[in-house]
């Protein structure tokens, strides 16, 4: 909850970084910044002080300033950034596998900036996993585990209000039906978000795809004409510049030309929790940590060593192997043994 006491000793600066959507506020209210906006939320309503320019107005300072912070309150509320909503960790608890055995952890707590792996066999239970999360589970799924949200017992809100959903869900399927540009297609997405700065996301978000994705496209292609890695790199530059969920779910970034580290990456640096499940030896070690899930359950959590993050190089420099092939196999071209190279 924002109070007057809050804002009123910040700058107007201050206060227009921190709520973008404040300006309009400002012009509703005709209020002029000019040259002041270093100055003080409340020296700077001091013109208020002024008897007759405040019977002008029709409002004193004192009514401004409430009503500016119910504006900002209800504003945050409605773009689903309660200030007290910041989530910085999730804790599993254990619940039972398949047949009803314990769980083998005591708790798992994983912090912002965390990627953690999920890997187990098919069938194992990943995805069960990642719905648990998604579900902020109360001993009330299949497997009986809880999560909680910064140490304590999950808030239902997390269910039910859609503005602020805990997790986005970066799904295998992007399918898109609509008639949009890429261009059209993020616009709509910032716009419904109250972005202030829709043309600079828009350039962002296609900066951060197109470098992601093996294949260049543009600001004017139709989102149906994108090849499954484009589709793929737009989704995940999207969701980590524009969408508020601090937890992501990835159900198996496949193989589909994107550059899964710069992917993950940009996740990260966007201070968010990512859980991922693979069968993607590259992102498993890509992970700070990995789950292992054996019928249904948490069998094991490995912290992933230096040896392995070392292995990484070399895992990527065969997989770069592995790709060139498929790409030369697909134009119908001789493989050698030279092309191994090593
Ligand atoms: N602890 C559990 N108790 C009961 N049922 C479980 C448990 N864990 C998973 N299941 C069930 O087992 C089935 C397979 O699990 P899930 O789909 O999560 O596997 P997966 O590892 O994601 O498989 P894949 O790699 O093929 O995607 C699901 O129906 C799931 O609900």
């Amino acid at each position: 909850m924002i109070t007057v006491q809050d804002i009123q000793q910040k700058t107007i600066a201050e206060l227009f970084e921190q709520y973008p959507f404040l300006p309009g506020f400002f012009e509703e209210n005709t209020l002029q910044v000019n040259g002041q906006i270093d100055e003080k939320l409340i020296d700077y309503l001091k013109f208020l002080d002024d008897e007759e320019e405040a019977e002008n107005r029709a409002i004193d300072k004192d009514q401004l300033m409430a009503s500016m912070t119910t504006y900002i309150t209800q504003m945050l509320e409605f773009l689903g950034e309660d200030e007290d909503d910041g989530v910085h960790s999730i804790t599993l608890l254990p619940g039972t596998n398949k047949s009803g055995e314990v769980e083998k952890f005591e708790e798992l707590k994983i912090n912002k900036s965390e990627i953690v792996c999920i890997v187990g066999p098919t069938g194992s239970g990943k995805s069960r996993l990642l719905a648990d999360i998604e579900w902020v589970a109360q001993k009330d799924t299949p497997t009986s585990r809880s999560v909680l949200v910064n140490g304590e017992v999950g808030d239902s809100k997390w269910r039910l209000n859609s503005g602020n959903k805990l997790v986005a869900q970066l799904s295998q399927n992007m399918n898109f039906v609509m008639d949009l540009t890429v261009y059209e297609f993020i616009e709509l997405h910032a716009q419904s978000r109250l972005v202030e700065d829709v043309e600079g996301v828009i350039n962002k978000i296609f900066a951060q795809a197109n470098d992601l994705a093996g294949e260049k496209f543009e600001l004017t292609t139709p989102i149906t004409s994108l090849s499954g890695g484009q589709s793929r790199a737009l989704m995940i530059a999207d969701t980590a510049i524009l969408s508020k969920s601090p937890i992501i779910l990835i159900d198996e970034i496949e193989n589909a030309g994107i550059d899964r580290k710069r992917a993950l990456d940009l996740l990260v640096g966007e201070e968010k929790i990512v859980l991922m499940a693979t069968h993607d030896p590259i992102l498993a070690l890509m992970g700070d940590k990995r789950i292992v899930i054996k019928n249904g359950g948490i069998h094991k959590v490995i912290e992933t060593s230096d040896e392995e993050q070392n292995l990484l190089s070399d895992l990527e420099r065969m997989d770069a192997v592995v790709q060139n092939m498929r790409t030369r196999l697909r134009q119908g071209e001789i493989i050698q043994k030279e092309d191994i190279g090593f």
